[in-house]
């Protein structure tokens, strides 16, 4: 189940509603500290040297809470109740050069300006060229609106608890967070609190897609059509051909103007490629349509265009549109029950909606809702780093995956193909909204996966790994699932 996004207030309730349930402090300080030591054991080399900072809360009772758990490692632990008489004890532990720092000075609890000696002290941690891992919150951010309370350490890492805090999400927040994950099982009672934003967890796909029926054949995951491509973006049509291919719908048909056919099928071996003609029965026998990307030159025949406008209002099989397809899209109704989905970056986004990129930036949330609202409702994934997934109503959907190897041409064309490979296929076409999320979370964690290993990666590499991610439970014990070695 994805988490929802919270005030501290809300996640003040929901301890509250756990300590009157009888869940108890101790055990879930106990729990966070195994889940945290549990984090550090996967990510930091054996031999590197880790520092816990411990402050005069919760906070730093989480992070004291992993010291039992990582025996073996090289760990110092040092107490902050006070910034001055503590910073001796800080200025010998920081002398030893620990590689790593798990920051417990204050999380939620932080509810005024820090004093100049607290901010001393937390530009001294910043300037030591440690990776700080920090527990639910960096310290010195406000977790409500994500601004500093004078100064804050900047993370590597935010290893939020329970869920993540509405602030950490704000774009001010960004610099101090560093990558934000969540531990989401900590040991409190079932969230009582809903909330408009909710984040996605890679457990949310442990079951999903479901497995394939044993006697299935190519008919029962449904054929896939696909019309991009165009002079001087051939490439885009063969990307998301490719990782259509990996999310292995049954059959993929891939119609390109005439002007870069040849090139176009000359890459490609099972998909099955045409030139485009206004002729072609669209939406025939398909069982879903992928327009754009690379729908971009000067000379495109204006009937696809015409084309997408008419299917987009008629057509009963789900529709994906990407890139400058975008531009082709008629606002207005859609047919009820059949899904729309639209994946426009910031600067799509901005076009599509007469305004700028900055001003989508800075409401995400609010650019998703518009956009919905202007094309009938359709779903909208609006790219960028953390994902949003959301319709003009209901809950908006924040993806966690992906990191800035991404930010390369190519990487949309791969996520759109792949998108729509997936809502071609009958068995999957009943759960809309988890097939998207999971789309944009495989994509992403592929991202990360490569990530791991290398960070040269190129696009190419991206559509070899796509749909390899095993999800895995946040901060269990086990190793998380890397690929298979691409062919
Ligand atoms: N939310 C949960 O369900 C759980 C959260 N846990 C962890 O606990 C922290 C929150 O812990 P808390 O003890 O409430 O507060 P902090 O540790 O964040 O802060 C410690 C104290 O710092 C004081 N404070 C506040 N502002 C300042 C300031 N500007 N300068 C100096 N000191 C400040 C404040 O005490 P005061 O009495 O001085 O006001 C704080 O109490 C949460 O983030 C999680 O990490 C637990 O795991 C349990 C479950
Ligand atoms: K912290």
């Amino acid at each position: 189940m994805p988490v929802p996004v919270v005030s501290v207030a809300q996640m003040r309730q929901w301890e509250q509603a756990s300590w009157s349930a009888g869940r108890t402090e101790a055990a879930v300080i106990a729990r966070v500290g195994a889940c945290l030591a549990a984090w550090l054991r996967r990510h930091v080399p054996h031999n590197d040297r880790i520092l816990i900072l411990a402050g005069k809360g919760h906070n730093g009772d989480d992070a004291r809470a992993a010291l039992p758990h990582l025996q073996g490692r090289a760990v110092d632990l040092v107490e902050v109740r006070d910034p001055e008489t503590a910073l001796p004890d800080l200025e010998r532990a920081l002398a030893r050069g620990p590689d790593w720092i798990l920051d417990g000075l204050f999380g939620i609890g932080l509810n005024r300006p820090l004093a100049e000696p607290w901010c001393r002290l937390i530009e001294r941690i910043n300037q030591a060229r440690s990776r700080i891992v920090s527990v639910d919150v960096p310290s010195g951010l406000d977790a409500d609106t994500g601004r500093p309370w004078g100064a804050t350490l900047r993370a590597t890492c935010t290893l939020t608890l329970a869920a993540p805090k509405q602030g950490l999400l704000h774009p001010a927040a960004h610099t101090f967070t560093g990558r934000l994950e969540v531990i989401p099982d900590i040991g409190l009672v079932p969230c009582p609190i809903q909330s408009e934003l909710c984040w996605t967890l890679p457990e949310d796909f442990l079951d999903w897609p479901p497995p394939r029926p044993v006697a299935a054949h190519k008919g029962t995951f449904g054929h896939l059509a696909i019309v991009a491509g165009s002079t001087g973006y051939h490439g885009a049509a063969v990307l998301a051909a490719r990782a259509a291919q990996r999310a292995r719908p049954g059959l993929i048909t891939l119609i390109t103007p005439a002007s870069v056919y040849a090139v176009v099928a000359s890459q490609l071996q099972a998909v099955m490629v045409h030139p485009w003609s206004a002729a072609h029965p669209l939406p025939g026998r398909y069982t879903a349509l992928l327009f754009g990307p690379g729908l971009a030159a000067a000379d495109l025949p204006a009937e696809i265009p015409a084309t997408l406008a008419r299917l987009w209002q008629e057509a009963n099989v789900p529709i994906v549109v990407d890139a400058s397809a975008l531009d082709h899209v008629p606002r207005g109704p859609i047919p009820r029950d059949a899904l729309r989905v639209l994946t426009p970056h910031p600067g799509e986004a901005a076009r599509l909606l007469g305004t700028t990129t900055n001003e989508v930036q800075s409401n995400r949330v609010a650019a998703v809702r518009a956009l919905s609202g202007q094309f009938g409702g359709a779903w909208i994934v609006l790219k960028g780093y953390q994902t949003l997934i959301g319709r003009q109503h209901g809950p908006i959907f924040v993806n966690p995956s992906g990191n800035p190897d991404l930010a390369q041409g190519g990487s949309g064309d791969v996520l759109a193909g792949y998108l729509a490979g997936l809502c071609a296929q009958p068995p999957l076409q009943g759960d809309p909204e988890r097939l998207i999320r999971y789309a944009v979370w495989q994509h992403g964690a592929a991202a990360d996966a490569l990530s791991r290993r290398h960070p040269a990666w190129v696009v190419e590499d991206l559509v070899r790994t796509l749909g390899r991610v095993a999800p895995h439970r946040v901060a269990s014990t086990a190793r998380p699932a890397t690929p298979t070695t691409p062919p």
